[in-house]
């Protein structure tokens, strides 16, 4: 039977559920059942989580600094709290389930803040050495820069190789990995590209939009989705 994978949803200025289409169609090849999970569940993530054999934490706008315990800068862009409320519940639910999870841009950092770590509220404003150009201009579709795989990682066995190249999408990025997640990857700035759990059997999280690029027949991206998904159905 296929696993069914929770997918959430963003909220945009009109409070509008969106998901990108690109999420479904990368899971349904990947050979997962998408599940459209939205925002105003607080009350139920419990039995949510219980149908769902695997979450996807989407793309989107920034984490509410109140979860790290920080004040805004003047640069945080958008906040959704109804939206970090859903998915930290949900994350949580799954993580003590140990349901794989795979955290994606804005849900790698949220997976960070799941486990009490932080995040650059802004790059440029925040980080202390240059940067690589992380919001690229070119098409989602298209890889934008190189990114370093640790050795020895689960990322690193899905990726077959040590040096990848992805999109970028981002003006925020994890600081501070917190336990028991691990960073797998980084830009050639050292900014954390991939993190990934020592102590769940799939918790992978990548900042970068790997169902893009699956879109656009990059087969790393698509080896990661497939990879979760196989977790999910185990
Ligand atoms: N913080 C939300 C994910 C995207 C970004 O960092 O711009």
């Amino acid at each position: 039977m296929k696993p069914i994978i929770g997918v959430t949803t963003d909220v945009n200025d009109a409070g509008t559920q969106t998901l990108g289409s690109s999420y479904i169609e990368a899971i349904v090849r990947a050979g997962g059942v998408p599940f459209i999970v939205p925002t105003g569940i607080d009350e139920d993530v419990q039995r949510v989580a219980s149908v769902l054999d695997g979450l996807v934490l989407t793309g989107g706008e920034d984490v509410d600094p109140v979860h790290f315990g920080e004040d805004p800068h003047p640069q945080l862009g958008k906040v959704t709290p109804e939206r970090d409320s859903a998915e930290l519940l949900l994350a949580r639910q799954m993580l003590n389930a140990n349901k794989p999870l795979l955290g994606i841009c804005r849900g790698m950092q949220l997976l960070n803040v799941v486990f009490g770590g932080g995040v650059y509220q802004d790059m440029t404003a925040q980080y202390e050495k240059p940067l690589v150009q992380h919001k690229q201009l070119s098409k989602r579709r298209y890889a934008a820069h190189d990114v370093k795989v640790e050795p020895k990682t689960k990322l690193q066995a899905i990726a077959g190789k040590d040096l990848i190249r992805v999109n970028s999408f981002h003006h925020q990025a994890v600081k501070d990995v917190a336990r028991p997640l691990i960073a797998s990857a980084a830009a050639n700035d050292g900014i954390i590209e991939a993190v990934e759990s020592t102590e769940h059997t799939f918790v992978i999280g990548v900042q970068w939009h790997p169902e893009e690029l699956a879109k656009n027949g990059d087969a790393m991206s698509l080896r990661v989705f497939e990879s979760f998904v196989n977790a999910c159905g185990k």
